[in-house]
């Protein structure tokens, strides 16, 4: 069942966060799926502008699809990740995408808040929800890189004022976390007395964590030894802070890199230990299952594993009262 981030954020506010995951290709959304059943969680596809242009948006949709009749019982929203204006109006109309990002967060304030508003009218006209972005992460974003001197913190304040006047349905902070492998030297830090000042001045108001994913060392480690060249000194965020940011009103975790990584290193080793395999279906096999465990492994750490249930009855009841 395709659901929208809004349905998905009443029921987890507070308690728990829900998965944000990038799809590129068909392993990655049948372990995706695979994954969630196992873990009986729901969960948000998120596509980048990047996907919709390597394997084209129409591909990326068939497959979603599929992967939907092979899972009939799964809850999910379909999410657009960083996306410019003409991006979300073009998912909006596609009647397929339930959520959209618009990241005006390199415009000035009151820019991000006149294009914010313009794709929230839209968005809403159709039923479809809406994230904000204000404050900038730091590490490469699309085709922007920021380096880490000019991050910048959400400031509490001007978050609730850009909520109330755009009418998004939710809102990326910038609170320490940056995209990409190379994230911040050592280890990076989730600023809890930011997010806490953002949670106070709007209560109830779902919060997204953008760059949330942890780099395991022993992953970079085996792909290092397989062969790879990544850096060995960045880590992320601890996987052991999500809950407690969703305490705070994070309801929404992104999370893209630490999924390359599990294709990176079972390639890498899986190439390394058949060198006279020419079925590349063998190391597509490990990879579908060892994705499926990781996103299983993340979904307890958000809390939203075993949730499927609570989240059908909750959302159906919600749908329900409104028709
Ligand atoms: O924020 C993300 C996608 O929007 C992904 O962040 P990571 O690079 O930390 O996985
Ligand atoms: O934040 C960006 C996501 O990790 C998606 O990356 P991408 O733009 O390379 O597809
Ligand atoms: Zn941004
Ligand atoms: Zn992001």
């Amino acid at each position: 069942m395709i659901v929208t981030t809004a349905e998905l954020f009443r029921c987890a506010y507070g308690k728990y966060a829900i998965g944000a995951y990038n799809i590129n290709n068909m392993e990655q959304t049948l372990g995706l799926f695979r994954g969630c059943a196992q873990a009986e969680a729901p969960f948000i596809i998120q596509i980048s502008r990047g996907a919709r242009k390597y394997a084209d948006k129409r591909m990326l949709e068939a497959m979603i699809r599929a992967a939907e009749s092979i899972y009939p019982e799964s809850i999910f929203a379909v999410h657009l990740d960083h996306g410019d204006e003409e991006t979300c109006y073009d998912c909006i109309d596609s009647g397929f995408y339930s959520s959209v990002m618009i990241d005006a967060s390199h415009h000035p304030f009151e820019e991000n808040v006149a294009i914010t508003r313009r794709v929230v009218e839209r968005a809403h006209a159709k039923g479809v929800s809406v994230e904000s972005e204000l404050g900038m992460l730091g590490g490469v974003e699309e085709d922007i890189k920021i380096d880490e001197g000019h991050a910048c913190l959400t400031d509490a304040e001007q978050a609730k004022e850009f909520v109330a006047q755009t009418g998004c349905d939710s809102l990326a902070c910038a609170v320490g976390t940056s995209h990409g492998a190379y994230k911040f030297k050592g280890k990076q830090s989730i600023h809890f007395d930011v997010l806490e000042a953002i949670f106070k001045r709007l209560p109830g108001f779902p919060l997204v964590m953008h760059g949330s994913s942890s780099v395991p060392q022993e992953e970079v480690r085996r792909i290092n030894t397989a062969g790879g060249k990544l850096d060995p000194s960045a880590c992320g965020v601890d996987e052991n802070e999500y809950l407690p940011a969703a305490k705070l009103g994070v309801t929404k975790i992104n999370i893209d890199t630490d999924g390359r990584l599990v294709w990176m290193r079972v390639h890498r080793e899986y190439l390394r230990d058949h060198p006279e395999d020419f079925d590349f279906r063998g190391a597509g096999r490990v990879y579908m299952a060892e994705y499926a465990n990781f996103i299983a492994h993340k979904s307890e750490k958000l809390g939203c594993a075993k949730q499927l249930e609570s989240i059908r009855k909750s959302i159906l009841a919600q749908r329900g009262n409104r028709a």
